[in-house]
């Protein structure tokens, strides 16, 4: 697990979600997670599938915020729970063999190797930087990063990540940047998309 990782915005026009999150995946988002609080559980549905579909079509995989029944119904390949979304080894148990459980850590170790522990295949850690679409977030270090190197799991930064920022967190050791506001609410999504995922092409040929 490695790159840009897509985080839908809240939006009920399908069509415009879908047509924005085919350009990030042409982009070079390698992850896309569907992420909306204020869809219906029919329009949850309907959206999910579509982006099943066109996950599938890019190699991309699709990971479902909060809802395991809905990643379980659509197939998806895995499901992100946070802190109050329901217990980690209970999801583990129910999902299939080989989907992803992605947990949110907040700006705590320990919560990590917890999440570990109960199965985890990521973890995650933000807000990073002073998030728009969650100004409360609780804020994260990036020396976190580094620690969790010994957790064995890829680790993923979320919270105000942009084109501005993205190299520190790279450079921290970040293996994905989970990015909302800075590629949704651009002008063109998918050529910020390729600059985002273009941080860790810098840091491939660094290393070699
Ligand atoms: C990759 C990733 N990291 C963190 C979160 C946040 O999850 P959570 O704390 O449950 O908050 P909501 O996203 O549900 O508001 C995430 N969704 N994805
Ligand atoms: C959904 C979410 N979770 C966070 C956390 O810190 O756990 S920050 C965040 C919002 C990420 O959106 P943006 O890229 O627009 O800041
Ligand atoms: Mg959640």
């Amino acid at each position: 697990m490695h790159g840009l990782y897509a985080i839908t915005p809240d939006w009920a026009d399908s069509k415009r979600l879908l047509a924005a999150c085919d350009a990030a995946l042409r982009g070079g988002a390698t992850i896309l997670q569907y992420r909306n609080k204020l869809a219906t559980p029919a329009q949850a549905l309907e959206q999910a599938s579509a982006l099943r579909a066109l996950t599938s079509n890019h190699g991309a995989s699709l990971i479902i915020n909060d809802d395991l029944a809905l990643a379980l119904a659509v197939d998806a390949d895995g499901v992100h729970l946070g802190g109050d979304d329901g217990d980690l080894a209970a999801a583990r148990a129910q999902l299939p063999a080989g989907k992803i459980l992605g947990a949110s850590c907040y700006n705590q170790l320990a919560l990590a190797q917890q999440a570990v522990a109960a199965g985890a295949d990521y973890v995650a850690f933000g807000a990073v930087f002073a998030s728009g679409t969650k100004p409360l977030a609780v804020r994260a270090e990036l020396t976190l990063f580094a620690q969790a190197r010994a957790l064995g799991v890829p680790a993923v930064a979320i919270g105000g990540i942009d084109t501005a920022n993205a190299a520190q967190v790279v450079e921290a050791g970040a293996d994905c940047i989970a990015v909302i506001g800075a590629l949704f609410g651009a002008d063109d999504i998918e050529a910020r998309a390729r600059q985002l995922a273009g941080m860790f092409h810098v840091k491939q040929l660094e290393r070699a």
